[in-house]
């Protein structure tokens, strides 16, 4: 059997002494999508910041693709072949559509190099090409941020709650997007979200997160069928 591409153990990390999270275990195998469910405040930026290097781990470790990557600089852990859309809007508003696209990677040739793999899986974004990315609908800049992610050509893509605050129509498309990201290129995707039912479409295991804890995981099909992932995600 080959090893996962991402491996957590027994991860603890936090801000200052704080721990936010406390020993999260979880893997993520070569082209699957893997979603962590939970409500505000759980834990899953925290997560997906400290995989990407942002927030240092207080224990435990982090390998990708076989290799000890704990406590490394988010600028090597892109370099390893992972790329992080995140939460927060951090896209250039003044700067075009392609400006903040050539940001993902290193020089023009490879911009130019990678700009079909966004077109594969994101076409529009290839027509707003010369569009300001503050002009862009709320939708349209999420599609930005996960185009970004893709133009490096990572192995895996950190996606923090991509779908928050969109319509149904452009959930489905985001959906789409994921799926061919996986299918058509092989990226693994490691997804934290609210959204139940965008996550059941998409993601191929999925793990419930309770104060910084993972308190169930298993298969789309059998979260989908527990009464507790419901519970677990209401008000
Ligand atoms: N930079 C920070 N400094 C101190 N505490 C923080 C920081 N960022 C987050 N926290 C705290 O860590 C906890 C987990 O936050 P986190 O953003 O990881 O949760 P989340 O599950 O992603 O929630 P949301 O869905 O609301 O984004 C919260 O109590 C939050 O206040």
């Amino acid at each position: 059997m080959s090893t996962p591409l991402l491996t957590v153990d027994a991860l603890t990390s936090g801000y200052d002494s704080a721990a936010v999270l406390h020993d999260v275990s979880l893997q993520v195998d070569r082209a699957r999508i893997v979603a962590i469910l939970g409500k505000n405040g759980m834990g899953k930026s925290t997560l997906l910041k400290t995989i990407m290097g942002f927030v240092r781990p207080i224990s435990g470790r982090i390998t990708l693709d076989g290799r000890d990557v704990t406590g490394a600089a988010p600028n090597f852990m892109a370099r390893a072949g992972m790329a992080h859309a995140p939460q927060e809007h951090t896209l250039f508003q003044d700067l075009t559509v392609g400006d903040n696209l050539r940001l993902g990677v290193a020089t023009d040739r490879l911009f130019r190099q990678c700009l079909p793999e966004v077109e594969a899986v994101f076409p529009r974004m290839i027509e707003r090409l010369g569009q300001r990315a503050g002009t862009l609908s709320g939708g349209e800049q999420k599609m930005l941020l996960m185009s970004r992610a893709l133009i490096a050509r990572p192995k895996i893509m950190l996606v923090d709650e991509i779908s928050e605050g969109l319509q149904p129509t452009m959930v489905d498309r985001i959906a789409q997007a994921l799926l061919r990201a996986r299918d058509e290129l092989g990226i693994a995707v490691l997804l934290v979200e609210q959204h139940l039912d965008f996550a059941l479409s998409v993601a191929d295991r999925v793990a419930m997160m309770k104060l910084g804890e993972i308190v169930e995981e298993g298969t789309r099909q059998e979260l989908a069928a527990s009464d507790g992932l419901a519970a677990h995600l209401a008000v």
